[in-house]
């Protein structure tokens, strides 16, 4: 039989666990991965990788559970196996604190995450610039070793990755049966979605391995995540900003306001410093057009604009754009139908 040939564009993290999903479920299918960028060169690989995602305006409610609880899952089944270390993916334990009594004091993962609750009085007095904080154990997933690990996963399935850019979707749809849009921000140029935009975010890693819970202030401005080889620093949240170098005055801020946590921050070693592009959206474009190609309509499923939480949805949204595929493989095209 004939295999169905489906392109994904982007080797980020929402590209690669797409890609994965298809070609472990979808064994009819052969999967190719065009991206101008592999690990570690995507934006994703400079994401903390932390999942505690915010509330998605726009989007329903049950939808964002479904793609959180879709990750969530996944990753602790990983974070309890054999393969967690290569796979960078483990349990983290922390709090996020807030200036003010946020409007949402349960969010909507309340019940996905373990030991969710509000912090005590106690507690909340080790960090006296704040009145109300939550203490939840999540998952950690660090990109840099993870996306190769899913790299790895892909070829086992029999897909194929290869660099490129991609600059024609026609031209694409030549090749291919069914297109799949994990571009991120590309998808700025790629579709000409106006909509997408870049928010400029700026890390640091420091050896502190006295470290071992996380501290997130509730805006999202400042974090402090103990990871695997190192504890990452953040952050920054510039819109429309384009820089991908380093901002020296950006690092002295980062570490000011980390230091005001745990002044102990203040003489650790820095180890590397990263900036990375988030693709910031309104909302999550997870959806299904045809792309007329000549005589024929070939299926164009986008999965991109995770802003913020990439890591945090990248499963649960693979697996709706797994279901937007299927469905394609089945349906007649709207001008077949007439
Ligand atoms: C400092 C920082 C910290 C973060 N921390 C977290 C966190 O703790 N938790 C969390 O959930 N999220 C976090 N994020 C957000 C997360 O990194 C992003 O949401 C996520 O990386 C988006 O993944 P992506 O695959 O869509 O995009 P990317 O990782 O940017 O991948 C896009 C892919 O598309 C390819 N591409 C683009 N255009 C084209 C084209 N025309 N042709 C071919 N290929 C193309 C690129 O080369 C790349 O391979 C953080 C981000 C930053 C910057
Ligand atoms: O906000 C956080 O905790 C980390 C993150 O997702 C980001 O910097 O984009």
């Amino acid at each position: 039989m004939k295999k169905v040939k489906v392109v994904v564009i982007g080797a980020g993290v929402v590209g690669m666990s797409t890609a994965v999903c298809i070609a472990e479920a979808l064994p009819f299918c052969t999967v190719t991965i065009l991206a101008e960028k592999f690990s570690p060169d995507t934006t994703s690989d400079v994401a903390a990788g932390i999942l505690l995602p915010k509330e998605i305006p726009g989007v329903p409610l049950e939808r964002q559970w479904r793609w959180f609880k879709g990750t969530f899952d996944h990753l602790l089944a990983i974070a309890e196996s054999p393969q967690a270390s290569e796979a960078g993916v483990f349990l983290s334990s922390g709090y996020q604190v807030f200036k003010e009594v946020p409007s949402i004091t349960k969010p909507y993962w309340a019940d996905i995450v373990f030991g969710f609750r509000t912090m005590t009085d106690h507690e909340i007095k080790r960090f006296p610039n704040h009145k109300f904080g939550q203490a939840v154990t999540t998952i950690k997933c660090e990109s840099l070793r993870y996306l190769p690990w899913l790299e790895k996963r892909l070829t086992e399935a029999g897909g194929r990755m290869k660099r490129e850019k991609v600059t024609d979707l026609q031209q694409l749809a030549h090749s291919y049966d069914v297109i799949v849009n994990c571009s991120g921000l590309g998808s700025c140029s790629l579709v000409g979605d106006e909509q997408v935009y870049p928010v400029r975010g700026q890390i640091i890693k420091v050896h502190a391995p006295w470290l071992k819970n996380f501290i997130r202030d509730g805006n999202g401005h400042t974090y402090i995540y103990p990871g695997i080889d190192c504890v990452t620093l953040g952050g920054t949240r510039q819109v429309n900003d384009w820089r991908l170098e380093v901002d020296k005055d950006d690092s002295k801020g980062i570490v000011e306001r980390c230091s005001e946590f745990v002044p102990s921050l203040r003489t650790a070693q820095v180890l590397g410093e990263k900036v990375g592009l988030r693709p910031g959206r309104s909302n999550v474009r997870l959806e299904r057009e045809w792309l007329q190609v000549q005589d024929r309509q070939v299926p164009l499923v986008h999965n991109y604009g995770h802003y913020s939480w990439g890591i945090s949805l990248s499963w649960g949204t693979a697996l709706e754009a797994l279901d937007l595929v299927r469905k394609s493989l089945h349906e007649k095209p709207p001008h077949a139908r007439l």
